[in-house]
């Protein structure tokens, strides 16, 4: 008999419990057994839905108080030592200072974070030294198993990989690969976990290696072989060895032969790994783990489609060895469409969130193992959905067409060059040396969050919103004069979120108001659903910006959104190449640039922190895509004359690979994250050279910690050992909105003294 399973459950709860108990906790307003009591209640509630819905091999572990990756850093006792944790297990305020940072007595720095391969979860960087030693230092994997089983749930517990987790760190202390250097030390706690867990009465335990659809060299994968070799000859437990995100291209044949009981392939994102059972079969004595149902994306899936899938699925590898199961962790997607009550039937009958994608899951299974007339009801009623949509006109707008069709190849040049309106910009814009601004939004209190969410409800008029809107930019011009910094903004106080705003506002996105994904930690984003053709039937951004300018002398800059990031951050549709539907947000985004500028906007900053997360996985694959992106970004930006200055801003992310695109996307200034990852960014400038505007962030904004003038003046000037003092800009690393005004404000007075010290330092050098 097929079984049905998945990877992982979101752990935010349907109304957000995780996170009004975490951000309580951390406020000191609820204790330690409260914020767990919840954890407990999310993860029996996340059990007890698989287990009535019908799922059979329900996941544990998958559930996390902050992050996955940090919970196995906590198991495997790999806390960096300025962190001084000298307990046996890792206690919960250790856990919270690792993600998120300590100021007071033991103050540190929170560890790096950054994306989880190619979405838009963010995990903490592990740190790891050549010598580093590892220790059983968390029971949290057994503590799950056991809640499980105390409510009569036999769980597969699911731990990041081996493989996955050194090749997911960072490396301290010189440059060395931690798989090939450490792979033999972390191996022999992998078996202690295992064995443990055997112990409690698993019977399947998932080892999650996503590593393995990434290019890996014959002596990474020779190095991977040889800790699977070892946990086999010294465990007894069934594994399941996961992949997904993609394919496993030329390694199919050696990872499909490690000694574990069961592979387990995404045949969504990765649907070649179909053609390489084809071709190349699949083990006899193994279980297939098969990704049929797309955990990446909300729509309704094609059971007939996929069922022929499972069918051949079924006489390559039997149907007892076959597991039906979603392609990834559902962490990627919202909890329930069924929440959604604005959203009109026809449109939700399109969509399936994580439970609904429970059920199709069981569906499918029933199907292999009793035949598609057993399920013969559903089966037609999935079919005329599937018919429907792909026949319905609400995803074709003539007009919108018509318009793409007449780009010309010129429109996606800026002219002239950047060095000749780099010219024109230092008269028309005066700025001082190293100017100094933010990326864009300032702290969203709750005060504006709750006003918001009454705006939403009715509860209160547009007038009376709009004009506390108001009254917060006022505050926020006077703050920055105060503040003395260059170039302002205007906070950005009436966007929920920088995507989902504009997806509200543009014609063939749907959004969501319980559609949330977890971004990291407590926090969350719904992105927004584009299921037709983009079009703005309106200016979504001119009436505030021009209104905070309109009380400045100050340049206020133009703050949207770009087209890859809205694209990468929402879930889009499946029907036409990303590429077209990334084109026409670009037009949508580029109207909204040019009436900016005729509104008398002289900056417009265009961010695209996710241009790099929608990088494929597989190198092979990089240049399509940035052909296309950077294109995109630059038909968005290139209409304006040459003294409207563009700016962009990218965060969370490694650039130094793509350098070169980013460099061809031909913004007069890039905002780029750089004060968490130890200044990797300025290696990379040192490197490759970059003639352009940057301001490498001199502060991490995501840790509540207020920075010294001197570290941050400390920042600036290595920035200068790199670059030429006309090109630096001081800012911090990303935008202020998760924030409290208590920590910005004396933040941004600090780094503006940090810029106004090295000036003068600089002066003072030519005088
Ligand atoms: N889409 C997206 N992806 C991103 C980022 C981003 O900014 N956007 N930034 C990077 C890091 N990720 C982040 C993701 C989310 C947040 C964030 O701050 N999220 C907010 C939610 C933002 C939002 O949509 N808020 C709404 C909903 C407000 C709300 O929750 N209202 C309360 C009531 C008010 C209250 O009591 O607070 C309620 O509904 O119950 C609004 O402001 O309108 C949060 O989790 O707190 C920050 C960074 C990478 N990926
Ligand atoms: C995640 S990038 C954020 C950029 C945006 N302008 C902000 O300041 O919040
Ligand atoms: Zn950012």
């Amino acid at each position: 008999m097929a079984l049905a399973t998945i990877h992982g459950y979101p752990r935010i709860g349907k109304n957000r419990e995780l996170k009004k108990a975490l951000e309580s906790y951390w406020a000191g307003k609820i204790s330690k057994e409260d914020l767990l009591k919840t954890a407990k209640e999310i993860q029996v509630n996340n059990w007890q839905t698989q287990k009535s819905v019908g799922i059979d091999l329900i996941p544990s572990g998958d559930f996390s108080l902050y992050d996955h990756v940090l919970d196995t850093t906590a198991l495997l006792g790999t806390i960096p030592p300025r962190f001084r944790h000298d307990t046996q297990s890792v206690d919960l305020d250790t856990y919270f200072a690792m993600a998120r940072g300590r100021s007071g007595d033991k103050a540190a720095n929170a560890m790096d974070m950054t994306k989880w391969f190619d979405t838009n979860y963010h995990y903490i960087v592990p740190e790891l030294y050549p010598d580093q030693e590892f220790k059983l230092s968390s029971s949290k994997f057994y503590d799950d198993f056991q809640l499980a089983k105390d409510i009569g749930i036999s769980t597969k517990p699911v731990l990041v990989g081996p493989a996955t987790y050194l090749l997911l760190s960072r490396s301290e202390g010189g440059h060395f690969n931690p798989l090939l250097t450490l792979s033999d030390k972390i191996t022999p706690i992998y078996i202690e976990v295992i064995n443990q867990l055997a112990n409690l009465g698993a019977e399947w335990i998932q080892l999650d290696e996503p590593v393995l659809v990434e290019d890996r060299t014959q002596e990474e994968l020779d190095a991977i072989r040889r800790i699977y070799d070892r946990i086999a000859s010294n465990t007894s437990i069934q594994i399941i060895l996961s992949t997904y995100f993609g394919h496993l291209g030329d390694s199919y044949q050696q990872v499909v032969n490690l000694p574990v009981s069961a592979i387990g392939l995404d045949l969504v994102r990765g649907h070649q790994n179909l053609e390489y059972i084809r071709k190349l079969g699949f083990p006899q004595d193994k279980y297939l783990v098969a990704g049929v149902v797309d955990g990446r994306n909300v729509w309704t899936t094609d059971l007939h489609a996929k069922l022929e899938q499972l069918e051949f699925l079924a006489t390559e590898v039997g149907s007892d060895k076959l597991m039906v199961s979603s392609s990834c962790s559902l962490l990627h997607v919202p909890i329930d469409v069924n929440l959604e009550t604005h959203i009109d039937d026809e449109l939700k009958s399109w969509l399936a969130f994580a439970e609904q994608k429970l059920e199709e899951i069981v569906l499918l299974r029933d199907g292999i193992n009793l035949g598609r007339d057993a399920i013969k009801d559903k089966l037609e009623a999935n079919a005329e959905v599937i018919q429907k949509r792909n026949a319905s006109i609400r995803r074709f707008n003539p007009e919108v067409r018509e318009k793409i069709t007449s780009i010309k190849e010129s429109d996606y040049t800026r002219y002239p060059d950047y060095k000749s309106r780099i010219e024109t910009q230092r008269n028309t814009l005066p700025l001082p040396l190293l100017p100094t601004t933010t990326i864009g939004s300032f702290p969203q209190i709750p005060e504006l969050r709750q006003i918001r969410r009454k705006f939403e409800n009715g509860d209160i008029s547009q007038q009376e919103y709009e004009g506390y809107l108001e009254n917060k930019i006022r505050e926020l011009i006077e703050l920055q004069e105060d503040l003395g910094l260059d170039v302002f903004v205007h906070g950005e106080y009436e966007r929920n979120d920088m995507v989902q705003y504009f997806g509200e506002q543009l014609d063939g996105f749907a959004f969501t108001r319980h559609g949330w994904v977890q971004s990291y930690g407590s926090r969350y984003v719904r992105p927004p659903i584009i299921y037709g053709d983009v079009n703005r039937p309106a200016p979504m951004t001119v009436r505030w910006i021009t209104f905070a300018q309109s009380l400045t002398e100050k340049p206020v800059k133009g703050m949207l959104t770009g087209p890859v990031t809205i694209l990468n951050w929402s879930f889009v549709r499946d029907d036409q190449p990303r590429s077209e539907t990334c084109l026409q947000i670009a037009r949508a985004i580029r109207e909204e640039v040019l009436d900016l500028e005729s509104a008398g906007i002289k900056i417009i900053q265009i961010d695209e922190p996710a241009i790099r997360e929608g990088l494929p996985l597989r190198k092979s694959e990089w240049k399509e895509y940035l052909d296309w992106a950077v294109k995109c970004f630059r038909y968005s930006s290139s209409g304006v004359r040459p003294e409207t200055q563009i700016h962009t801003h990218m965060c969370y992310s490694e650039f130094g690979d793509i350098i070169e695109a980013i460099s061809d996307m031909d913004a007069d200034v890039l905002y780029i994250e750089n004060a968490r990852s130890d200044l990797e960014m300025l290696e990379v400038f040192r490197q490759h050279g970059y003639d352009k505007g940057v301001g490498p962030g001199v502060y991490d904004v995501h840790s509540p910690r207020v920075p010294t003038v001197e570290e941050m003046a400390d920042n600036i000037r290595a920035t200068l050992t790199v670059l030429r003092p006309e090109q630096v800009w001081v800012n911090p690393d990303c935008g202020l909105k998760t924030r409290r005004p208590e920590e910005a404000t004396p933040s941004l007075r600090n780094m503006v003294q940090a810029a106004n010290q090295v000036r003068e330092e600089m002066l003072s050098r030519i005088s």
